[in-house]
């Protein structure tokens, strides 16, 4: 193996809970206030991981958030004990305590954008955390994610990490599910399509109407810049409007590519034609699969019920790719009856796993929102932080840690429980010393 993409999956948190915090995400809207339970949630998490690794995919781990997020909530004027903090958040500004215990950090698909060395102008892999800034709970992730893959990618030689975007709605970056790296190799250079919903300082041009669109083509220009990508290897696509006004809040729920392959919703790109005739001219002589879906095989509301695009595309060690696909396009006959038909085909596509993630899909988050792609070299993959790669021990080791410190269930009522603080941040502490991450959260640093 001389380069890879692996996959890096947030492990779910302790305070995984429904709070039906993101307008515009359908499943995180109808889920408000439905039991959680976040043991459950991290244990599925962990095979899905466990078995990419099984089929000889290098699979990582990161970690997550310390929530509830006790300094915000004093950044925003509660005082007092830890305890105190919470109850007054509670009870006097529910909305924003909620906010601040989401465990939304396990989808790392928007952890960050991340162009692989083959792609950027100093050969180096560029990490750039989304500013998440549309949504106020997921505002809050970017620092610690920088530390988090800083611990996890630590060498100056090889990895470049970058400060996130300006905290304002113009640079709203939502990462890697609004980028595709389309490539014929994993170690040679590629086409990076950035997918955006709307431009910030043009309102003459369209955009969604009903649901906001989260990432900005400002945005996407500022990492291509900070990457070092030419513009000969770079696509700018808009998102359809019109899907992100039906729940389509990012790219990567209508469409997923990988290698020399793109699968994707007939609905949804603005402009389709030219935007694909584009990535086909700057791709080259190598082929490069187009896999349509039309409105008539699977209508986009099914798309978005199953998360028919929210799959892993993946590379398996026999050259062959496979699709994680989340039980619920299993349990729809339309969608189940495309993907039967769909690996029969002529493309590189020629088998199909589903994968339990159902409390994650609770709240709009599949099997490749649970992942962040790093394509790596040999060297590269040996200056990962080995303690995040994972393997039976790894596996196990998790899977006891979370038996230790999760709850198996949590209701709004729960959140503000003083004692699941402080379950949280000895889980945390200890996961910190499994992983080697050193002190990456705020309450580690005071
Ligand atoms: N890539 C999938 C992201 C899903 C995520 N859901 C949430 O944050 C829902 C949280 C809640 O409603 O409790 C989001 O919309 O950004």
């Amino acid at each position: 193996m001389q380069h890879c993409e692996a996959n890096f999956d947030g492990l779910v948190g302790p305070t995984h809970n429904y709070a039906g915090l993101s307008f515009g995400n359908v499943a995180s809207f109808s889920n408000a206030s439905a039991d959680s339970n976040p043991k459950e949630a991290a244990k599925q998490g962990l095979l899905k991981m466990k078995a990419l690794a099984d089929m000889g995919m290098v699979q990582g781990v990161l970690a997550p958030q310390e929530r509830p997020d006790i300094a915000t909530l004093r950044r925003l004027g509660f005082a007092g004990s830890d305890a105190r903090v919470l109850e007054q958040a509670a009870t006097q500004a529910r909305e924003v305590f909620l906010a601040c215990c989401s465990a939304s950090s396990m989808w790392t698909a928007n952890a960050a954008t991340v162009s692989p060395s083959a792609d950027t102008a100093d050969g180096r892999v560029h990490f750039t955390p989304a500013n998440l800034t549309n949504k106020f709970h997921r505002s809050l992730e970017p620092q610690v994610t920088g530390n988090i893959l800083k611990a996890t990618f630590a060498n100056s030689k090889y990895f470049a990490h970058h400060a996130h975007l300006p905290d304002n709605d113009h640079f709203g970056d939502e990462g890697a599910a609004n980028h595709t790296r389309l490539c014929s190799s994993y170690g040679h250079a590629g086409i990076e399509m950035f997918v955006y919903g709307r431009h910030a300082f043009r309102h003459d041009l369209p955009q969604p109407t009903r649901y906001p669109a989260r990432q900005t083509f400002e945005a996407c220009q500022a990492i291509a810049r900070l990457h070092g990508l030419s513009d000969e290897s770079v696509v700018y696509i808009q998102q359809n409007p019109n899907v992100i006004d039906q729940g389509v809040f990012h790219n990567d729920v209508i469409a997923v590519g990988n290698q020399n392959v793109l699968f994707y919703h007939e609905l949804a790109f603005h402009n389709s034609e030219a935007a694909l005739s584009e990535l086909r001219t700057k791709f080259g002589d190598n082929p490069l699969h187009f896999v349509e879906v039309k409105s008539s095989e699977v209508g986009l509301q099914d798309a978005i019920k199953t998360y028919l695009f929210n799959t892993q595309l993946l590379t398996l060690p026999d050259g062959n790719m496979t699709i994680i696909a989340p039980t619920e396009c299993e349990e729809n006959s339309t969608v189940a009856a495309y993907l039967a038909e769909l690996v029969t085909r002529d493309t590189p596509i020629k088998s199909v796993n589903y994968f339990d993630v159902k409390q994650s899909m609770r709240n709009g988050g599949g099997p490749a929102c649970l992942r962040l792609r790093v394509a790596l070299t040999e060297d590269e993959l040996s200056a990962v932080n080995a303690s995040t790669l994972m393997n039976e021990a790894l596996f196990n080791r998790l899977n006891s840690w979370v038996d230790k410190h999760y709850r198996d269930r949590l209701s709004e009522q729960d959140l503000r429980d003083p004692q699941l603080l402080t379950e949280s941040r000895s889980a945390l502490d200890e996961l910190t010393q499994i992983l080697k991450l050193g002190s990456v959260y705020p309450f580690q640093q005071n």
